[in-house]
């Protein structure tokens, strides 16, 4: 019988996550029945919504997050042993996925064929990030050639993307990531205006650089980074809020009191436009945004890094890296 290596909360983290707050455990998973497989990790992914999973969880929850798999045992003919899937057991070595776990199309896909990108790709630009930068971006903030654009974690899995969609839309692209090593690499993308807000004063750059104001802001970032862009959007700005990673080490939980002003008056005058997202808002239409950016990919539009981290006992780690900004392109731990 298979043993599975399973992470699962010790405690609900308070403030920053530590590594003591998880435990792994060791369980049996039992052989297939009809219609069952079981699969085993190869790719993981440490992804931050997974801090809000875990702030919501209770001691003994498995982990929550996605995987990339390989079937190793099967009793179901449409996805035999040596199949690839993208499934959503959480941070699990070993799974057990019933015929009805694999009719949630967004639970369990069979991986296509890449196109000789790594399969962990389809964890990060050619899955879920890339659709959050290809849809929370074109959709929300409906960006037009010539029109300056902010993207902060600029050098992460969605930012890193935003850029490079804004700059293929014609765009005047600002960008602030939070170390050198980050602010070059964004560079290399084709991105001039790059800045590390950890030593340049937001407001000071945006006055500089974007003198006309700011149409559109994708914000990954939220609190104080966002106070500083809000006074430089320009008329009919839109504003993308698709994260907010510099507050989920501080709120309690979902539907605590905001910590900031909301900023009324900007937001009436300036008659700006403020949406969240949560990316499968467009299920319907996955496919074309993983085929666009695969297509961009192929033009040498688009370029993505990861962050690859050996070894399942580095799941927590390479989690908690995520709040310290150790990791440049997506995080993934390699099984
Ligand atoms: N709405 C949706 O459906 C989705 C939303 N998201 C959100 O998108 C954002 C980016 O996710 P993803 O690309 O996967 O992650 P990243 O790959 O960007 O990794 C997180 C990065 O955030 C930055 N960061 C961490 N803490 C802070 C802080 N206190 N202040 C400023 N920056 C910080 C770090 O970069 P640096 O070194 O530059 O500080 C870190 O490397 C997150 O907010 C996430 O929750 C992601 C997927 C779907
Ligand atoms: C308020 C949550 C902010 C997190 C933004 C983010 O990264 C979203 C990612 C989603 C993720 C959803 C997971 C947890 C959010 C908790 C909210 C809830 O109602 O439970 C996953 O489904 C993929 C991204 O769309």
């Amino acid at each position: 019988m298979v043993q599975a290596k399973v992470w699962r909360i010790k405690t609900v983290s308070q403030g920053v996550p530590k590594e003591s707050d998880f435990e792994c455990i060791t369980e049996t998973v039992p052989p297939c029945q009809d219609g069952e497989v079981i699969i085993e990790a190869e790719w993981l992914s440490v992804d931050p919504y997974m801090r809000y999973r875990i702030a919501r969880g209770k001691p003994g929850d498995t982990v929550y997050g996605s995987q990339v798999a390989k079937v190793i045992e099967s009793k179901n003919p449409d996805c035999p042993v040596g199949t690839y899937v993208v499934s959503y057991p959480g941070w699990r070595s070993h799974s057990k996925i019933t015929a009805e776990g694999m009719k949630d199309p967004f639970q369990f896909t069979k991986l296509s064929d890449l196109g000789g990108i790594r399969r962990s790709a389809a964890l990060g630009i050619l899955g879920m990030p890339g659709n959050t930068a290809y849809f929370g971006f074109l959709e929300l903030c409906s960006p037009k050639a010539g029109e300056t654009v902010v993207v902060n974690a600029a050098a992460g899995a969605v930012g890193s993307a935003v850029c490079q969609i804004a700059k293929i839309k014609g765009c005047r692209v600002i960008a602030f990531a939070g170390s050198p090593a980050k602010v070059d690499y964004v560079k290399s993308l084709g991105i001039e205006h790059v800045f590390n807000y950890k030593t340049d004063d937001v407001s000071q750059v945006l006055t500089k650089v974007a003198p006309n104001g700011v149409d559109c802001y994708f914000d990954n970032v939220g609190g104080d980074f966002t106070e500083s862009v809000m006074p430089h959007l320009a008329e009919f700005a839109r504003v993308s809020v698709c994260g907010a990673i510099s507050t989920y080490n501080q709120l309690p939980s979902l539907g605590s009191k905001s910590s900031g002003p909301f900023p009324s008056g900007i937001i009436i005058s300036k008659q700006i436009r403020i949406e969240g997202f949560m990316v499968y808002r467009w299920s319907s239409r996955w496919m074309e945004g993983i085929n666009q950016i695969a297509q961009w990919i192929k033009e040498g539009k688009i370029k993505y890094e990861e962050s690859v981290s050996n070894g399942f006992e580095n799941m927590p780690k390479t989690f908690i890296g995520l709040f310290q900004g150790e990791n440049l392109g997506k995080a993934v731990v390699k099984y």
